[in-house]
């Protein structure tokens, strides 16, 4: 049985006076991976970025509509956005380590938000983070060197420690794979299954191969409009939209 984690009701995005989302309603839930897919352009990242309200960061971007965390209106005035992106992490499409110490990268967000008493505790938290990401056993001897060192992969995995460590509901990430290897793409996915047990998580990937093998639901986006949202396995084989369709046969996109 499934939850839902995070709720959008008739959300439009309007970067100055372009709506790049219109009337978007959908629920994400608990415990499974969601795929957001879609022809370049039709607002994949626009959507994801209104869910933990990294918009705010964008200038003339604007959000009208509803979106709920476990019932609660992530954009209402007492929302602290900095608190929210704590429970609704985020990781890029290029990784973005930042210019310090694999440790130091880790620790940051947990110091920020109080989640650490001593170094004792710190320590804790970074080798479950790097434990949970299937990095601790590649780093443990090299804390102190720079996360920038790693290779690009890794660098990925850090970027998802460093979003685990600050105890998240939701992990939202960007094409994540779209920087890296055929191999270190599928060490990803693997990370994305495991992960999803204890998370909610959201994933925008052009790869439909990458949609299908990790994620449970799909939703399949068209300029600004979703489409078509259900099983993956459903929209895959057997979509009810004539656009999903072209889609997903490689039609256009
Ligand atoms: N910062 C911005 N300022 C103005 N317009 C933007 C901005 N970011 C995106 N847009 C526009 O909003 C629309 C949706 O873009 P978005 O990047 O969300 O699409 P996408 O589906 O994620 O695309 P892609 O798959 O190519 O990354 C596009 O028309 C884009 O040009």
């Amino acid at each position: 049985m499934t939850e839902t984690k995070l709720t959008a009701r008739n959300v439009d995005v309007f970067y100055g006076p372009k709506k790049a989302i219109d009337n978007v309603s959908i629920d994400i839930d608990n415990g499974i991976v969601t795929a957001f897919i879609g022809p370049s352009g039709c607002g994949k990242s626009t959507f994801l970025r209104s869910l933990n309200r990294m918009n705010d960061t964008i200038a003339g971007a604007r959000v009208t509509g509803e979106i709920l965390l476990d019932g609660e209106d992530i954009y209402a005035p007492t929302m602290d956005p900095v608190a929210l992106r704590a429970r609704v992490g985020m990781v890029f499409q290029k990784p973005n380590p930042f210019p310090k110490s694999i440790y130091e990268n880790i620790a940051y967000g947990p110091r920020i938000h109080g989640l650490a008493g001593n170094k004792a505790d710190l320590d804790v938290i970074i080798e479950q983070s790097l434990t949970k990401a299937g990095l601790w056993d590649e780093v443990k001897d090299r804390l102190m060197d720079a996360g920038t060192a790693l290779s690009g992969g890794q660098q990925q995995r850090l970027c998802i420690a460093r979003a685990i460590a600050v105890s998240p509901e939701v992990i939202l990430m960007d094409e994540p794979c779209s920087a890296l290897d055929p191999i270190a793409t599928a060490k990803i996915e693997e990370l994305i299954d495991e992960l999803k047990e204890n998370y909610a998580i959201v994933i925008v990937t052009h790869s439909m191969q990458q949609a299908a093998r990790v994620s449970q639901r799909t939703a399949f986006f068209h300029l600004g409009n979703l489409v078509e949202y259900g099983e993956t396995s459903e929209i895959f084989t057997n979509p009810r939209e004539e656009k999903t369709k072209d889609y997903i046969t490689g039609r256009y996109g």
